[in-house]
């Protein structure tokens, strides 16, 4: 297979092409049989090498804009495929605005502010001045953002340090070892285990915060994504979600009738111990061949479950695990994770 290089070497803009060249090659002298062979060789391989290099050349730039096309991972100005509108029960949430694939990116977005993990200062006066030094617009970005847990007597037009707290704590997601605010990825409510269709990831070289749809995603669903570890039980999950988003959830995982939740909860316990086993390998105390069998086992329950995420990392942890020496693979593999969003949409 020709390199790229060596095919963008191929002259596409010569106007005659190989078979061009074919028609206008001389007609050849009647009494020059003897020399016919050597003369045809060349020809012949003159030929056969500019076409090699036009058909292969032009193949492969075409499947590379094909590739690019279909594998586009970051976009800094992609217009997000949603409408925001008022969810009842929910506040604001976001509305697929048309059909959306799996795998697409939805959204790349720089955040307002990130804050580290360890602070010196108490956090409503950090986060006050993250706030204060924002422009006029990001200020009314970040003030627009819905809120919960406001302490009852303070009263939000006039205890701003502490709303910004609150608005904060309500929206903040993870960058990273960093926390910071991303005001349009901020409309996007939560859904349990097989409910939730979008997931997000941070890329530290860009400085921004990407989100992919897992699932495809018909125009006029809710996009979802995920606040917490969702492979717990329905009430363990709930109890979470109220003490740090004020919500009782009723997404499509916590609305299943009883029975079925509870053959969910069994699945989400058994993925759940199936991923610390598999930890397990990375200090040696399973083989490669325990850690396949493990992987296996979660994708099987994933599949049932129809819990998609985290399948990139998987499919990673499957290729190493499989050679117990995989520097390499496992190199290639946390390459491949963090250049890529792959972990997310495979
Ligand atoms: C990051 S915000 C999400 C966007 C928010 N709904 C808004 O109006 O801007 C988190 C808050 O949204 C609400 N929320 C998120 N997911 C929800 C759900 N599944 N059911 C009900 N409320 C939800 C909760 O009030 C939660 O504290």
């Amino acid at each position: 297979m020709p390199s790229k290089r060596a095919g963008t070497k191929v002259p596409h803009g010569a106007k005659t092409t190989p078979r061009q060249n074919a028609k206008q090659r001389p007609a050849q002298p009647a009494n020059n049989g003897h020399r016919l062979p050597g003369i045809w060789i060349l020809w012949f391989g003159l030929l056969a090498g500019l076409f090699y290099g036009w058909y292969y050349g032009r193949w492969e730039d075409d499947s590379l804009k094909k590739q690019h096309r279909e594998v586009v991972i970051f976009n800094p100005d992609i217009e997000s495929p949603w409408d925001v509108v008022d969810i009842p029960g929910k506040g604001k949430g976001a509305i697929a605005s048309r059909d959306i694939r799996q795998g697409e990116l939805l959204l790349s977005e720089k955040p307002l502010f990130l804050v580290p993990p360890t602070i010196n200062t108490s956090p409503t006066e950090f986060i006050w001045e993250k706030v204060e030094n924002l422009t006029e617009n990001k200020k009314q970005a970040f003030f627009n953002l819905s809120f919960v847990g406001l302490a009852q007597n303070k009263n939000p037009e006039k205890d701003k340090k502490h709303l910004a707290l609150a608005i904060f704590e309500t929206n903040a997601v993870s960058a990273g070892s960093s926390v910071g605010i991303f005001p349009r990825m901020a409309r996007l409510n939560h859904g349990c285990s097989s409910a939730f269709n979008a997931v997000y990831s941070w890329r530290g070289q860009e400085g921004v915060l990407l989100i992919h749809a897992i699932k495809d995603i018909a125009r006029g669903s809710e996009v979802l994504t995920t606040y917490s570890d969702t492979k717990k039980p329905r009430d363990e999950r709930r109890a979470y979600l109220r003490d740090h988003y004020g919500f009782h959830c009723t997404c499509g995982s916590c609305a299943l009738p009883e029975a079925e939740s509870k053959a969910s909860d069994n699945r989400l316990l058994a993925m759940a111990q199936h991923h610390s086993q598999l930890a397990g390998w990375m200090e040696r105390k399973i083989s490669g061949v325990e850690a396949i069998d493990h992987i296996k086992a979660i994708w099987k329950l994933g599949d049932e479950e129809g819990y998609w995420s985290e399948r990139g990392r998987l499919a990673g942890d499957a290729v190493t695990d499989t050679d117990a020496d995989a520097t390499a693979p496992r190199l290639a593999t946390s390459k491949a994770l963090e250049r890529s969003s792959a972990t997310l949409v495979l």
